[in-house]
């Protein structure tokens, strides 16, 4: 079963960021997070400080269990910091949000409704024409076209993931998260995965935040890159990516950032 229709438009080549200054979406200030632990309290982010920009794609990186996915449930209110703060809009986060939505992987899809059903899940509220018209806009913008009506063990891996974007999409969030939404992909979906992303972030364009454990897929992906440290992890660099999209993932420049990446996480790149 063909996962892109040929039907979907194609990849549309997005300037570097530095074309267009865009304004603080999100404000990190000095968060810090203990979690109660086996008998000790254990430290997961010390002191972190981060600024993200309205529309941007941000992937944030560092060695396992440095608490990267803290940081995401930080910033989408679902744990709240021990110190400091998250700023969302100039407004500080209190809880979750519906306009900021998780994007997980694909097998988080509801098996027993078909794949209208699963997008217009959290339409609940709009009136019955108005939803149909969102859900049949976001099949259109994900290219599952044809098939409304399959259930998700009718579509293959990444019709399902491209779902999972099309369910978070309908409810308008003006930022994503995804947890290492790829990871469950082979790697090949995994590619055209992340070229998905591309195509319907040029669409729809909203600040994207991933966490990854896959540097080509965050140099693939990002405007910047957030380096973490080890545990207690603090912001230890942001590696602007200037580079247009599509990405050459040959280009001499993309290698260097890779590297420069694996380096500052201290992953031998040759082997
Ligand atoms: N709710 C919690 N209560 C106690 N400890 C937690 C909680 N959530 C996370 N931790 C601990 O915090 C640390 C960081 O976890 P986290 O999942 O944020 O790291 P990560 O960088 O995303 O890891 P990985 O790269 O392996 O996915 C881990 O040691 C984890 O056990």
């Amino acid at each position: 079963m063909s996962t892109r229709p040929s039907s979907l438009p194609p990849l549309h080549v997005v300037p570097p960021p530095a074309a267009s200054p865009r304004p603080t979406k999100i404000r990190v200030e000095g968060v810090r997070m203990v979690f109660p632990g086996d008998g000790q309290p254990m430290t997961v982010l010390n002191d972190v400080h981060l600024e993200l920009r309205a529309g941007e794609i941000i992937c944030i990186v560092g060695p396992s269990g440095c608490g990267k996915s803290t940081l995401l449930n930080i910033l989408g209110g679902f744990i709240r910091p021990t110190h400091g703060q998250v700023l969302i809009d100039g407004a500080p986060v209190q809880g979750p949000d519906p306009r900021r939505i998780f994007v997980f992987q694909e097998s988080s899809v509801f098996p027993w409704l078909t794949v209208e059903e699963n997008i217009g899940f959290g339409l609940e509220r709009l009136p019955r024409a108005e939803r149909r018209e969102r859900v049949e806009h976001y099949v259109e913008i994900v290219g599952l076209q044809g098939f409304e009506r399959s259930y998700p063990h009718q579509l293959s891996g990444g019709m399902k993931q491209r779902l999972e974007f099309a369910r978070a999409l309908a409810v308008q969030p003006d930022v994503l998260f995804l947890d290492e939404s790829f990871g469950a992909l082979d790697s090949i979906t995994r590619l055209k995965m992340r070229q998905e992303l591309l195509r319907i972030w040029s669409v729809e364009p909203k600040t994207i935040i991933c966490v990854t454990h896959d540097i080509d897929e965050a140099v693939q992906l990002s405007d910047r890159v957030v380096v973490m440290g080890a545990r207690p992890a603090r912001v230890q660099r942001i590696v602007d990516i200037h580079l247009p999209r599509p990405r050459d993932l040959s280009d001499p420049r993309y290698l260097a950032l890779r590297d420069s990446i694996l380096d500052e996480i201290g992953i031998a790149h040759a082997i």
